[in-house]
């Protein structure tokens, strides 16, 4: 898969963690920025990565910031994006198999690098149900026409 990838500041090391282990499962990353540990704002970040998914640059994204919630509302702004934060496994499968997320955010500050990975993996791993879903997520994407 080619997967994007977006940080702020509090997440550079493990942008780079996360990164390097989805590049060893095989996938290409895209990485959207920032490479500095400078303080900026994670809505630049957000917006980058979302729009690339909404655009199909790339296949899904993997956003971080401090605890994922900020970076995750802002991709949220882009119309067609499902960003969904993750601080544990079982939420990162679900977010495929019932939300069919095509981002994933945790926070840098939240969860530790081995668990980051988990979830990373968890939720590439995992396979959208459709079904009873198809209806709840095209009622959350009309949202967005209104
Ligand atoms: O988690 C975040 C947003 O949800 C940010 O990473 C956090 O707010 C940045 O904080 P600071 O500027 O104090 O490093």
């Amino acid at each position: 898969m080619k997967i994007g990838i977006g940080n702020d500041h509090s997440a550079v090391e493990m942008k780079f963690a996360i990164k390097k282990y989805l590049e060893e499962m095989g996938h290409e990353v895209v990485n959207y920025g920032t490479d500095s540990t400078e303080s900026c704002d994670y809505p630049e970040y957000g917006e980058k990565v979302g729009r690339a998914v909404a655009a199909g640059e790339v296949d899904c994204g993997v956003l971080i910031c401090g605890t994922g919630v900020g970076i995750s509302l802002a991709a949220n702004k882009v119309k067609g994006v499902r960003a969904a934060v993750c601080s544990d496994v079982t939420t990162a499968h679900l977010v495929k198999e019932h939300n069919n997320a095509n981002i994933i955010a945790f926070g840098a500050r939240i969860v530790g690098i081995e668990k980051a990975k988990d979830i990373v993996k968890a939720y590439l791993n995992a396979e959208f149900q459709g079904g009873r879903h198809e209806k709840r997520i095209a009622m959350i994407h009309e949202i967005e026409s209104r």
